[in-house]
């Protein structure tokens, strides 16, 4: 059940000032910064209908299809990662950060913003900067339980710090004063009855009657050893008339995916899907999921319930997908199964007992603490609302 954004905030932030609510949302890169950033926008709408809202993101990553499609303006700036990988173009950073600031401050200033917010992922600390540069107030909002390097800087800037699970506090500066907020999700997850979705949900993947559904689900991008796995299991379990598997593979590996499930025999009980539009119905239609720990993915599994083998992606930076993934594993809702241990024959020996038991998957379904994360996104709206009530009479734009 989510708590709207009390009308009180919303009304204050609303008439506070004759201009409308302007907020500028910095999230790219993969689909665990940019659905957050949509579901807090949504929430922001809900509250305060005639908010202006709008994203920064670049041209590389999944924003630029996902925020447009959303109805959100998407404005694009130069930025290269905070990656240890970049070797010596980390020297590029600190110049990279100061031209994407300066570019994210025009941008707040055209748009009127009273309130910029950073979802994480690297376009996020460009519009810190340039909230800074301008004199802004600005909210950084963690979604991983280790944080990432674009975070920690970020956290330095401003006082205003979000995360989405309590354990990541511990790994930021001034992260004593961060407020947990968890992980803002689509209103579809965070209201989502897999029960009342569940014919549809099947139907739509075309699941046969009495099988149970194992969804691989790589993220945002896709995993290609989740696919492998998968497409053994699948050769193997192509007898089998009570299961079946739906692969989330990623636009590349798609076509080579399914030229193997034919070849093999797996496309009696397996279907390869580019990407899944509809979470809300592949969370309904699975009764299990085998996927990366991406926040955004462990925080929806967490919400809705749906019992997991979570592999977290080992080289993730401070190996933050396993910090993750222990969210579910600790509380018995998931099991954590290392990358190099993901094979098809591993898979088996774990899900064939698992899949024969009902009442282990109904308790690991139970057994998911559903967290802060469905009213996630109103309680962040509420926090970025309350600090344009207290700030709008400040707000100067130097020249
Ligand atoms: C490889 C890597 O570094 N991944 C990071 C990235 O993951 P990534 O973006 O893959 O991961 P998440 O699991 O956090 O989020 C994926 C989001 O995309 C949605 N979705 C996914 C697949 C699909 O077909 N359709 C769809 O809508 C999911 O419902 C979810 O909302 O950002 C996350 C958030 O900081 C991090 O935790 C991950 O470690």
């Amino acid at each position: 059940m989510r708590t709207p954004v009390t009308s009180a905030t919303a009304r204050a932030a609303a008439t506070h000032t004759n201009r409308p609510l302007s907020v500028v949302i910095g999230a790219g890169g993969t689909g665990g910064h940019i659905y957050p950033g949509l579901a807090l926008a949504d929430a922001l709408r809900r509250a305060v209908p005639d908010a202006v809202i709008s994203f920064v993101g670049t041209e590389r990553g999944l924003e630029t299809r996902l925020i447009p499609e959303a109805g959100y303006r998407l404005h694009t700036v130069d930025m290269i990662p905070f990656d240890p990988s970049l070797g010596a173009r980390r020297y590029l950073l600190p110049a990279a950060l100061l031209k994407s600031g300066a570019q994210c401050r025009a941008i707040l200033k055209a748009q009127g913003a009273q309130v910029a917010v950073g979802m994480g992922g690297y376009p996020s600390a460009p519009v810190i900067v340039g909230a800074r540069m301008a004199g802004l107030p600005s909210l950084i909002h963690e979604s991983n339980a280790v944080p990432g390097r674009a975070n920690r800087f970020a956290a330095r800037l401003t006082p205003h710090i979000a995360v989405a699970f309590d354990r990541s506090r511990a790994h930021l500066p001034g992260g004593d004063r961060a407020t947990t907020t968890g992980m803002p999700i689509a209103a579809a997850l965070a209201a989502l009855d897999r029960t009342a979705l569940r014919a549809e949900a099947r139907r739509e993947f075309g699941v046969p009657d009495g099988a149970r559904l194992v969804l691989f689900n790589g993220g945002s991008l896709g995993a290609a050893r989740l696919t492998e796995a998968a497409l053994g299991l699948a050769a193997r379990w192509r007898w089998r008339g009570d299961v079946s598997l739906l692969i989330k593979t990623g636009p590349a590996a798609l076509d080579e995916t399914r030229r193997r499930l034919a070849q093999e025999g797996g496309d009696v009980v397996a279907r390869a899907v580019p990407y899944l539009d509809r979470m809300d119905l592949a969370y309904a239609a699975a009764d299990l999921v085998v996927c990366r720990a991406g926040s955004a993915t462990v925080a929806e599994l967490a919400a809705t319930g749906v019992p997991a083998v979570l592999v977290p992606y080992p080289h993730a930076p401070g190996d933050h997908q396993t910090h993750n993934a222990r969210v579910l594993s600790d509380a018995g809702a998931g099991l954590l199964l290392p990358d190099a241990e993901t094979t098809a024959d591993r898979l088996a020996a774990l899900l064939e007992p698992l899949l024969a038991e009902p009442a282990r998957l109904a308790a690991m379904s139970g057994a998911a603490d559903p967290g802060p994360h469905a009213r996630a996104a109103d309680l962040l709206a509420e926090r970025v609302l309350h600090l344009t009530t207290q700030h709008t009479d400040h707000l100067e734009y130097a020249a």
